[in-house]
């Protein structure tokens, strides 16, 4: 889509992704405001806040599952204008909250079924010839989640923690050079999502670029190399997982108040806006944090 490359920035230079501006409005509420985020090839970065903060809106406003306004970019050209099905053949992929198996398919068919064509002329060849996936594809993810072994048991023969990634590998079957994970590891144990965290990180050095949405702060702040936090829509702050657990507005708005004590003096992040007006919103258990801040379903717009 060269038409709406904007930049000047050298492609080599640019990020995998890159979004300015990016803002959905659902009614009154708007869900995401003026989102500026960066993924680059081989980097996890964390999208991180208290339910109904925005999370699953950016990612479906990236992948172009809601409307929104602003510029998404993919390794240096704007498609934010292209639907989900273009997006995703440019080479972006994201798993669902509820992204269930099919129980009745082996590994390699969930994977299979992921990359099936959609539109009439491929269900008509699919009715004539029987579609397939081009060779070797689900083999390649599954070899780079590590469930080579697995491929041909269905989803119930498997601990938990590989079901979760085979999800993963679904997103990354093609020419996937960026994954947005929705809660991947939802439901898994410590131990599970220690060993989940390690292959995120070896599809990371692989080169992918991985966006993942998690409450699981353990999982989130060991295997990330940069988060965002998002309250009302808004990026309140970013940085590494270091600066942005010691930001004072970031504890207020989701980690709960016990770090704000720990760490009276640090000083505070200069990307933090501080607007956040999330009060009451706790989270007090130590690994997983789904704190509903108040009333924290975005900003009201007054109209
Ligand atoms: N399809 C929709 N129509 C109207 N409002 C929506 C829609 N999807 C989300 N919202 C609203 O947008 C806001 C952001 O929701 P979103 O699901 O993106 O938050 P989230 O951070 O992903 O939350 P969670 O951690 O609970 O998954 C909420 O106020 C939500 O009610």
């Amino acid at each position: 889509m060269p038409e709406h490359a904007t930049t000047a920035v050298a492609p080599e230079a640019e990020p995998l992704l890159r979004t300015r501006g990016l803002s959905v409005h659902y009614g009154g509420v708007t869900a995401n405001a003026d989102i500026d985020l960066t993924v680059g090839a081989g980097e996890i970065v964390g999208l991180i806040g208290p339910n109904g903060a925005g999370k699953t809106t950016f990612v479906d406003a990236v992948t172009g599952f809601a409307r929104s306004s602003g510029e998404v970019i993919l390794s240096g050209r704007r498609i934010d204008r292209s639907g989900p099905h273009r997006r995703r053949r440019a080479g972006m992929a994201r798993t669902w909250q509820a992204g269930e198996l099919f129980s009745d398919l082996t590994v390699a068919q969930n994977l299979a079924v992921a990359v099936q064509p959609v539109g009439l002329r491929a269900m008509v060849a699919d009715v004539i010839n029987g579609s397939r996936p081009p060779a070797g594809v689900v083999e390649k993810a599954l070899d780079v989640v590590g469930l080579t072994d697995v491929a041909d048991r269905r989803p119930d023969e498997l601990t938990l923690g590989q079901q979760k990634l085979v999800g993963v590998a679904r997103a990354l079957v093609g020419d996937t050079g960026l994954v947005l994970l929705d809660e991947p590891a939802a439901g898994l144990d410590t131990h599970e999502s220690r060993e989940f965290g390690g292959e995120l990180r070896r599809i990371a050095a692989t080169g992918v670029g991985i966006l993942l949405i998690d409450h699981d702060m353990s999982l989130v702040l060991d295997v990330c190399d940069r988060l965002y936090v998002l309250d009302f829509g808004r990026v309140i702050a970013a940085g590494s997982p270091a600066e942005v657990t010691r930001d004072p507005a970031v504890v207020a708005a989701y980690l709960g108040s016990a770090e704000v004590e720990a760490e009276p003096d640090t000083p505070t992040d200069g990307q933090a806006s501080g607007e956040s007006t999330a009060t009451e919103s706790t989270a007090t258990e130590s690994t997983t944090t789904e704190s509903t801040a108040t009333e924290s379903t975005a900003t009201e717009e007054t109209r």
